[in-house]
């Protein structure tokens, strides 16, 4: 395996369940800044939404951007391609230094050849899926994957409400998935919905608008990461 891979999933894989800022909802510009504000805050990660107007009906950000800050920032980039053709593209974010690289199944309905790639290329591998799709589909590739990233709205925008229907989809995930598989949960994460998508199996939650629209980012976190905790010390909640 090659060393970065093997040693960042050691560490991802030893803690307790985290929190992700999503770069869609800081201040773009000011991006440094808010990379190093998450870091302020207590986060590990952060996370990059690229979006290419055709997958979804936005755009952000691609990886020139990702890689003039990865040599800016010790945090672990994860970058989360909302792309139909991830592949054109994959050596950029490979090269731009993104640590963790997750592609929709919607858009590569068979992704073996893409997800060895970014293994290959010493990043570890996610595969996302939207509400509508049926969460089973995931199944033939979860000894493929690092991380399987469960969509709670859909994939374009920030802001929106989270859909109960993930937590469903999770405990699914859960259940059929080896422990060290990391269960990663985005959209609509706040302090209302946190600590249910915890329980669910959540370990990575992905929070846009609820941290960079707060008042106050620092205590936001910590609020955050308290709910996270009490999320996992209480029933159901993950092993
Ligand atoms: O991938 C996406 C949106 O497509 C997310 O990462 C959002 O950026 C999360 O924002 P909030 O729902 O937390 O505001």
């Amino acid at each position: 395996m090659h060393p970065n891979r093997s040693q960042l999933l050691e560490r991802l894989r030893n803690t307790s369940p985290r929190i992700c800022p999503s770069l869609l909802d800081c201040d773009f510009s000011f991006l440094k800044s808010e990379i190093d504000d998450a870091e302020r805050c207590g986060a590990e990660i952060v996370h990059w939404d690229v979006m290419d107007g055709f997958f979804v009906p936005n755009f952000s950000y691609g990886p020139m951007v990702i890689r003039s800050l990865r040599p800016q920032s010790q945090l672990v980039f994860e970058a989360h391609l909302m792309m139909k053709e991830p592949g054109k593209y994959l050596d950029g974010f490979l090269e731009a230094g993104c640590d963790v690289i997750t592609i929709h199944l919607e858009a590569v309905p068979d992704p073996t050849e893409l997800l060895r790639a970014i293994r290959d290329g010493g990043a570890l591998a996610g595969l996302a899926v939207n509400p509508p799709t049926p969460i089973e589909q995931l199944e033939p590739w979860l000894d493929q994957i690092d991380l399987a990233l469960v969509m709670s709205v859909m994939p374009g925008f920030g802001g929106q409400s989270f859909d109960q229907g993930a937590l469903e989809r999770m405990r699914w995930v859960r259940e059929r998935s080896r422990p060290e598989l990391i269960i990663e949960v985005d959209g609509g994460v706040n302090r209302t919905t946190i600590s249910d998508a915890v329980r669910a199996g959540a370990r990575h939650m992905v929070v846009g608008s609820a941290f960079y629209r707060a008042q106050d980012r620092a205590a936001e976190f910590q609020q955050l990461t308290q709910l996270v905790n009490e999320g996992v010390s209480s029933p159901g909640a993950m092993e």
